[in-house]
């Protein structure tokens, strides 16, 4: 499962990108939410949505690269001084799971699995759920219970359904 999120530019343009580059192993992309920045308050708000992947010959790491070629095709510029900072894209990789449908789980900083932070983020759990609601974030159980007790309840709140942005064309 992949995060994106923009906050920067023409903040739909870069997550249809993101999901254009994707489209050969594209399995479903969610609807568009508008959220409230997390982590670092002083900035725009963000468009995110979520993506479900499938390549079979892929590695977790391969992922990642992917998911860097996109954010550096979108002109995405790292500020080392702000980690959670404004950007033009932003694409994370949540959970990884093998060809039986176990969770690739990671400890290296470069690449950590499942997502170290994904469980404390309504903008990540929200529109996962509405792609697969009996999902499960790895390690911390359904994506509907983690949205009752781990972000903050504001911050669930807050994440909002924008059904007037469309990612993909509708057909
Ligand atoms: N699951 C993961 N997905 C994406 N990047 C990861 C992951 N685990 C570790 N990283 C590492 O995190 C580093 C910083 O990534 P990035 O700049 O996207 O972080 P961020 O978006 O500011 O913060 P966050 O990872 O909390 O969303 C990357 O260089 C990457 O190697
Ligand atoms: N709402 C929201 N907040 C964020 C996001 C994001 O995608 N959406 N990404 C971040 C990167 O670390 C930091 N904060």
């Amino acid at each position: 499962m992949l995060s994106l999120g923009s906050n920067l530019g023409d903040r739909l343009a870069h997550l249809r990108a993101a999901v254009a580059a994707l489209e050969p192993v594209l399995v479903k992309v969610s609807g568009v939410y508008e959220t409230p920045p997390w982590g670092d308050p002083d900035q725009p708000s963000y468009l995110n949505a979520a993506a479900v992947v499938q390549d079979d010959a892929a590695t977790a790491r391969d992922w990642l690269h992917r998911a860097q070629a996109i954010e550096t095709a979108e002109g995405r510029v790292r500020d080392p001084e702000r980690q959670f900072g404004p950007r033009t894209l932003d694409v994370d990789v949540i959970a990884v799971f093998d060809a039986a449908g176990r969770p690739v789980r990671s400890a290296d900083p470069e690449l950590t699995l499942p997502h170290p932070r994904a469980h404390l983020r309504a903008f990540v759990l929200r529109p996962w759920a509405d792609l697969d609601p009996a999902a499960e974030l790895p390690g911390h159980g359904s994506l509907t219970a983690l949205l009752r007790t781990e972000p903050a309840a504001s911050d669930v709140a807050a994440v909002r359904a924008r059904p007037d942005l469309r990612i993909q064309s509708a057909g």
